[in-house]
């Protein structure tokens, strides 16, 4: 029988790699579509030398014609599409008064206009299924409540959290299921980084910076990718066939609603 197959943006490190590996553990083909297609090239890789199947794409997300063609490959080596996760994203640490409009483009390029370039370009494939498909959007707990340091990238968030809602009624009587997950504090490059800038710009150490965004997590402890990844696991696969338009946040408890 054909695998299912899944395609996940940004899937060559951190929380993309995570889900490509846990999405292979559950019996998916993976696409790991990234700009950096040499190690997205040793994550499929590894991934192939443990029994699964997976393939890498090189993709910016941020160019429609680019995830068309990304999309057309994944279905010419892998045969089909049924979950994609938009997870690809830059985090910037922008205070409010330092965006600029190659700043704003940049980032909204990549956080929102790659979601609805992934999200029609995957319905496409989706309409040849019989079971339709589904999306999968990257959010963040900083797409929930607005966050210091990073204006521009928290702003897209909230936009990522409306797209969800928004495709999710769009596509809903074809099938298509469109849902979000929020991760909160996660330990990959990204996070380094920006706790980095923010204890920078403090003159204080990474670990403060780390701290101005931990100290809020009820579990005491930050994210592992996995945790983000066991989330997406569920939305890629039939228990959440039911759920639409919805974000999981997977924060350790940062806020509650
Ligand atoms: N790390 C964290 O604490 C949190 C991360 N997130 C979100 O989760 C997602 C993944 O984040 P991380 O793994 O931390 O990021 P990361 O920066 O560690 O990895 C991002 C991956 O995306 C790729 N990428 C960047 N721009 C791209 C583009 N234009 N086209 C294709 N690929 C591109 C990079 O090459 C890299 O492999 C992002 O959307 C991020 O905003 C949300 C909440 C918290
Ligand atoms: C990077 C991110 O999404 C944070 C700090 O919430």
């Amino acid at each position: 029988m054909t695998k299912k197959v899944a395609m996940i943006t940004g899937g060559a490190q951190g929380i993309g790699e995570a889900i490509s590996r846990r999405l292979s553990q559950d019996g998916f083909a993976v696409a790991i579509a990234d700009l950096n297609k040499e190690k997205g090239s040793e994550v499929a890789a590894d991934i192939e030398k443990n029994g699964g199947s997976a393939i890498a794409v090189k993709l910016d997300v941020s160019d429609r014609e680019n995830f068309f063609a990304g999309v057309k490959e994944v279905v010419e080596k892998l045969g089909r599409l049924d979950v994609l996760v938009n997870n690809a994203g830059l985090g910037p640490t922008t205070p409010i008064e330092t965006i600029t409009p190659e700043s704003f483009d940049k980032v909204y390029h990549i956080n929102v206009a790659g979601d609805i370039w992934g999200i029609q370009a995957a319905i496409e494939q989706f309409r040849k299924n019989e079971n339709g498909g589904k999306i999968i959007n990257a959010t963040s707990q900083a797409g929930v409540v607005g966050n210091p340091n990073l204006s521009l990238y928290s702003s897209t968030k909230f936009a990522v959290r409306g797209l969800t809602q928004v495709a999710a009624r769009d596509l809903a009587s074809e099938n298509i299921t469109v849902n979000a997950y929020a991760p909160g504090i996660v330990k990959t490059p990204m996070m380094f980084d920006i706790a980095h800038q923010v204890g920078k710009n403090a003159g204080k150490d990474d670990d403060w910076g780390m701290q101005t965004f931990a100290k809020d997590i009820a579990l005491k402890r930050l994210s592992e990718p996995e945790d983000v990844a066991a989330a997406v696991s569920f939305l890629a696969g039939p228990d959440s066939n039911y759920i639409t338009g919805q974000t999981i946040e997977v924060d350790g408890g940062m806020q509650f609603h």
